[in-house]
C-alpha cells in the first residue's frame, strides 16, 4: 500500500479522535498516579502471600464479634468486613494477626473526577460511547503509524535503526511512536475491549453453582483450621471468603480464588460446588489491570509515560501537516496558457518551497508559468518549457504526491508540440538511493520523442537553497531568461556574524587549482572544532556559502577555498591578504566531528575538502589511528597541504597518507585507491572503525558507490548498513 494511504489514514484518525485522546491522555496521566500511591501503602506485610486461608482464619478468630467477609484488593492488601464493638466496619488487618491496621481511604475526589472524565466525559452512555471508539481509533492510529516508520526506515529490519534526521517535530514523533508503540497499543485494545463489555457486545457470563441442598450432612463436623481446601490455598491465590450467615445446614462459606469459586460446608468442610471462572471474566479483569495499572508500580509508571505522549503526537503530528500544507500554490494562468510549467514532487513541503520559489520568480518576470504536483500531470497545450523539481522518498521512490506520475506519463501525456525539460532532485545523501527519484523521472523525460533534455539531472542535497540557485541560473540561461532567487528567510535567516582575521595564507603553485588555504583568527572565543562550518555572506548578499573548517594547532580557522570565477565568496576570500579581516558565522556540524570513540579513521577528501581533516590530524594525540587519502590535480597541487602532513606524518599523528593524482603519475582519482584498499577498508568497518569523506559531490558519489560495492562484497552488508551505524560520516558540496 502507498505511503499517501497511510498517512491519510493515520491524519483522519487523528483529527477524528484528537479531541478525545487528549482528554483521555490527560486524566490517563491523573489516573496512572492513583495505582502507585494505593501501592505504596504499608498494608502489606512481607511474606503474607503465603499464609495459607487456614491460618488467615484462625488469625482473625475471636478477634471481633462476628466476621462477614474477608478480602484481598487488587494490591493484596486483606481487609475484613467486621461487627465488632462499633457496629459493622471495614478496614485493612495484618493477615498475621488479624488486628485492624488502617481504615479505608475515600477514592481523593481528584481521581473520582478524572476516572468520570476518563471514562464518558460526564456524558453518560454517549461519552461512553466516543471514548470506546477514540480508543479503537488510537490502536488504528498506532497501526498505520507502524506502517509510516516502516517506509521510513526501510522495512522491519530497520524498524528500530537510527533516523536520518529531517526535523525536530518530525523526528521525535517517530522516536517516541517508536518507544510508546507498545503500551499505547495495550492501552488501545484494552480500552476498546472494557467498552465493548461495558455495551454488552462482549457478553459477561456469571457462575452459577448447583448445590444440592438436601444432601448437605452436618457431620463429621472439624475445625476450619482443618478444612481441607482452606489449607491447600494461599493468600497468593486467595480473592475473598464470605462467612455463613447461620449455623443452618443450608449456609456455607464461598471462597473466591484467583481462578474459581468453591462453595465450603460450614461443618465438613467438603467442597460442596467448584466453578472455575469464565474465559471473559478472567481475560476482563487482565484488560483492567493492563488498561489501569492496579496493583503493580512498574506498569503504572509506563501507563502514565505513554499517555503524557499522546499530547506531543496531536501536537507534532498536526504541525507537521500544516508545514507540508504550508506552501500553497497560486496559478494566475489557466494551465493550458501557459509556456512553463513546473511539476513539483513533495512529501515534506520543503521541495514545494522551492518549486514555488521558482514558479514566482517567472511570474513576477511576466512569463506564464503553471505549478501543480506530479500527479498532476495532463496535457498543457501551451507548454514548451517543462521542470520537474522533486524529493525522493522509501528507498529511491516516488513522494506521495508523484506516485502516479511515471503511469500517467506513459497512458496519458499526449503533448503537440516539442518541449524542453529540466529536472532537480532533493534528497539527502545519507540515503543510498540518492535522488534516485528525480533520475528515474529524467530517464523517462528524456524518452519521450517531443522532448529536449536542457541540462542534466540537477541535485540538491539537504535541501540547501546554494545547490538550487546554482541550478535556477544555468537554466533561466537555457531559456532566454535572468532570475535572481531571492533567499527567503524561512529557508536560513540571516545569523549574526562575527570578525575573523587573516593570519596565514598560501595559494597553490599550480595556477589551474586556484586554491589557497587560510588561516583565520576569530575576534572573541567562540569554541569549534574540526568538522564545523564558516558560514560567510560576501556584502548585500542574502546569500550564505558554508566552507568546512579545520582547527589549527594554534586554535584559529583553517579553510582551503578554490576560486570559482563568478564566485562572489570565493573570490572574496581569495582576495584577502594577511591582516584583512572579514565577518563571518561560526556553525556547529556536530555530524562531521572526529569520532573519538573509533580506534581508526580512514579519511577520503578531494581538493580542498582536506581543510577539516587537517585540523583533527593537528589535534590527533597519537592514540588514534588516522589514514587519509586525498585527491588533487598534480603533486604541485599538494604543496599547500605538505608541511602539515609530513610533519603529522613524522609525529605519528597522521599512520598513512595516499594521494591520488588525476592529471598526472598514475592518472587515478581518489575511489581506485580505495578499490584497492578494499579488505582494509571494509576490516575497519567491520572493527567499528569509521570513514570520513568530504569534498566535492562527484567525488563523494564515486566513492560511495566504491564503498557499497566492496561492503556488499566483503562484509555482505550495504553501506546504508555502516550509514546507520554513524560509521560513515559526510560532509560534500
Ligand atoms: C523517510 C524518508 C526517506 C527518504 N528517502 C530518500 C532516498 O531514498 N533518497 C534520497 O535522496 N533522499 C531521501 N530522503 C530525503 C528527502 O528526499 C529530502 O529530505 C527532501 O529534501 C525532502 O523534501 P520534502 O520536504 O519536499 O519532502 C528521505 C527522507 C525521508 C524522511
Amino acid at each position: 500500500m502507498t505511503i499517501s494511504f497511510w498517512r491519510y489514514s493515520h491524519l483522519v484518525l487523528a483529527i477524528s479522535s484528537s479531541l478525545f485522546l487528549l482528554i483521555a491522555s490527560i486524566t490517563g496521566v491523573i489516573l496512572a498516579f492513583e495505582p502507585i500511591i494505593e501501592k505504596a501503602q504499608p498494608y502489606q506485610p512481607s511474606g503474607a502471600s503465603e499464609l495459607t486461608i487456614a491460618e488467615l482464619l484462625s488469625n482473625i478468630d475471636g478477634k471481633y464479634e462476628e466476621v462477614l467477609s474477608i478480602s484481598s484488593d487488587k494490591n493484596g492488601f486483606i481487609t475484613a468486613s467486621v461487627i465488632g464493638k462499633n457496629g459493622s466496619e471495614n478496614f485493612y488487618i495484618d493477615p498475621f494477626t488479624g488486628e485492624k491496621i488502617g481504615e479505608l481511604k475515600e477514592k481523593a475526589a481528584i481521581f473520582n473526577f478524572a476516572t468520570s472524565l476518563h471514562r464518558s466525559l460526564f456524558l453518560g452512555t454517549i461519552g461512553r460511547f466516543f471514548i470506546g471508539l477514540a480508543s479503537f481509533l488510537l490502536f488504528l492510529m498506532a497501526t498505520s503509524g507502524v506502517a509510516l516508520i516502516l517506509r521510513r526506515q526501510g522495512g522491519i529490519k530497520q524498524f528500530f535503526n537510527k533516523l536520518v534526521k529531517t526535523s525536530f517535530l518530525h523526528d521525535y514523533h517517530t522516536i517516541l511512536g517508536r518507544l510508546a508503540l507498545i503500551p499505547l497499543i495495550v492501552i488501545s485494545l484494552s480500552g476498546t475491549y472494557l467498552s465493548l463489555l461495558r455495551f454488552s457486545i462482549i457478553p459477561e457470563e456469571n457462575i452459577s453453582h448447583a448445590v444440592d441442598y438436601d444432601a448437605i450432612e452436618a457431620s463429621p463436623k472439624i475445625s476450619t483450621a482443618d478444612f481441607k481446601v482452606f489449607n491447600q490455598n494461599t493468600l497468593e491465590n486467595f480473592r475473598s471468603i464470605e462467612f455463613p450467615f447461620s449455623d443452618d445446614v443450608e449456609d456455607y462459606f464461598l471462597l473466591k480464588l484467583k481462578k474459581k469459586e468453591v462453595i465450603v460446608n460450614q461443618f465438613t468442610g467438603e467442597a460442596l460446588s467448584e466453578q472455575p471462572y469464565p474465559f471473559v471474566a478472567l481475560f476482563s479483569e487482565l484488560a483492567m489491570m493492563l488498561h489501569t495499572g492496579q496493583g503493580t508500580i512498574l506498569w503504572s509508571v509506563v501507563l502514565g509515560l505513554a499517555s503524557l505522549t499522546l499530547p506531543f503526537f496531536i501536537y507534532s503530528g498536526f504541525a507537521i501537516t500544516l508545514k507540508r500544507r504550508a506552501a500553497k500554490i497560486k496559478n494566475p494562468y489557466p494551465k493550458d496558457q501557459c509556456k512553463y510549467v513546473i511539476l513539483v514532487g513533495s512529501e515534506g513541503g520543503t521541495t514545494r518551497k522551492y518549486a514555488k520559489l521558482l514558479h514566482d520568480q517567472l511570474l513576477a518576470a511576466k512569463q506564464t508559468s503553471y505549478l501543480t504536483d506530479m500527479n498532476k500531470l495532463s496535457h498543457f497545450k501551451k507548454m514548451e518549457h517543462l521542470v520537474v523539481i522533486t524529493a525522493t522518498y522509501g528507498q529511491g521512490e516516488a513522494p506521495s504526491n508523484a506516485d502516479k506520475f511515471k503511469k500517467l506519463f506513459i497512458k496519458d501525456f499526449r503533448p503537440k508540440n516539442d518541449f524542453t525539460f529540466s529536472v532537480v532532485g532533493f534528497g539527502s545523501l545519507a540515503y543510498p538511493e540518492f535522488c534516485k527519484f528525480a533520475f528515474d523521472t529524467d530517464d523517462l523525460l528524456r524518452k519521450h520523442p517531443l522532448s529536449t533534455q536542457l541540462l542534466e539531472v540537477h541535485t540538491v542535497n539537504n535541501q540547501s537553497f546554494e545547490a538550487f540557485s546554482e541550478w535556477v541560473n544555468p537554466w533561466a540561461e537555457k531559456v532566454g531568461l535572468t532570475i535572481e532567487l531571492p533567499k527567503p528567510d524561512n529557508l536560513i535567516a540571516r545569523k549574526k556574524t562575527q570578525k575573523f582575521t587573516v593570519v596565514n595564507r598560501a595559494i597553490s603553485s599550480n595556477v589551474e587549482d586556484n586554491t589557497a588555504l587560510i588561516e583565520l583568527k576569530q575576534e572573541g572565543n567562540k569554541k569549534f572544532e574540526s568538522g564545523d562550518l564558516l558560514a560567510i555572506y560576501p556584502e548585500n548578499s542574502t546569500r550564505e556559502r558554508l566552507y568546512s573548517l579545520g582547527k589549527s594547532k594554534d586554535g584559529n580557522l583553517l579553510l582551503s577555498v578554490k576560486k570559482h570565477e563568478l564566485g562572489l565568496c570565493s573570490t572574496l576570500l581569495h582576495e584577502l591578504k594577511i591582516g584583512d579581516s572579514l565577518e563571518g558565522f561560526l556553525l556547529e556540524n556536530k555530524a562531521f566531528h572526529f569520532p573519538k570513540k573509533a580506534k581508526r579513521t580512514i579519511m577520503i577528501s578531494n581538493g580542498t575538502g582536506i581543510a577539516p581533516f587537517l585540523g583533527m590530524i593537528n589535534r590527533n594525540g597519537r592514540a588514534h589511528e588516522i589514514h587519509l587519502y586525498w585527491g588533487g590535480r598534480t603533486g604541485n597541487s599538494f604543496d599547500i597541504y605538505k608541511e602539515t602532513i609530513e610533519g603529522a606524518l613524522a609525529d605519528n599523528q597522521l599512520t598513512t597518507f595516499k594521494p591520488a593524482y588525476s592529471r598526472c603519475c598514475d592518472k587515478i582519482y581518489v575511489q581506485s585507491l580505495i578499490e584497492k584498499d578494499a579488505p582494509f577498508i571494509t576490516e575497519t568497518l567491520k572493527e567499528n572503525g569509521t570513514i570520513m569523506i568530504c569534498g566535492s559531490i562527484t567525488m563523494q558519489k564515486g566513492v560511495t558507490q566504491v564503498l557499497d560495492q566492496i561492503c556488499q562484497k566483503h562484509n555482505n552488508q550495504s553501506l546504508s548498513f555502516y550509514q546507520n551505524r554513524k560509521q560513515i560520516k559526510l560532509d560534500c558540496y
